[in-house]
């Protein structure tokens, strides 16, 4: 799938939303990319995964083991990279503040697991999913994502497979341009 194939099934479904949004790292955007609307067609996201696969090595494909996503926006996706890998798919999640294992999920020690997002921005969820599993005992051998925000300049410390990079500008909550400023921000995502 080319970027502009990608970025035409986002506008197809209005998954590219424009308005003003507090994103989950507190930064602000005019954009939004709602993956949750792209992926909830079960063949377009089965499409989407089975792109994202052949944006990796064969050789690393072939070693994962296990693929784990943070909740809630890396649910979906990480379980149809689960099937087009032919490997489990679990999640993470943070109903007390920090990212865990919980619904009897577990890892064998040392397991290779694929850090899978919808979205990265900041990146700081991914790092923090990938704490998280690598507590847990697994081995986080490289981290996808649907879309990459930061356009390539973010470090998760692992290789890192996006289907598509974007340079959507974000700003801090003082340095909001004035259209921005002007107008209420909605908070799509779940953080706390
Ligand atoms: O790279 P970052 O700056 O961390 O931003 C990206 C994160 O933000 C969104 O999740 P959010 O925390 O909004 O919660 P959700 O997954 O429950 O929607 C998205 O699903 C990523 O996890
Ligand atoms: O940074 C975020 O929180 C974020 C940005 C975006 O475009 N889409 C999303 O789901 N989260
Ligand atoms: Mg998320």
């Amino acid at each position: 799938m080319t970027e502009d194939e990608i970025l035409s099934e986002f506008r197809s479904v209005d998954a590219l939303l424009e308005g003003h949004f507090l994103l989950s790292s507190g930064r602000h955007s005019a954009y939004y990319l709602q993956c949750a609307r792209l992926l909830m067609n079960p063949e377009r996201a089965g499409r989407i995964a089975l792109a994202l696969t052949q944006k990796m090595p064969r050789e690393l494909r072939n070693e994962i083991q296990a693929v784990i996503s943070p909740a809630m926006g890396g649910l979906i996706i990480g379980h149809e990279m689960g099937r087009a890998l032919g490997v489990d798919a679990m999640f993470v999640e943070r109903p007390d503040g920090v990212f865990g294992l919980r619904r009897g999920f577990t890892i064998t020690p040392g397991t290779k697991v694929l850090m899978m997002e919808d979205v990265v921005t900041t990146g700081l969820s991914s790092r923090e999913a990938i704490a998280a599993i690598e507590a847990a005992g697994g081995h986080v051998i490289a981290a996808g994502a649907v879309v990459d925000r930061s356009a390539g300049t973010v470090d998760l410390g692992v290789p890192f497979f996006p289907l598509i990079q974007l340079n959507f500008p974000t700003y801090a909550p003082d340095e909001l341009p004035p259209e921005l400023a002007a107008t209420e921000a909605v908070k799509p995502g779940s953080r706390k």
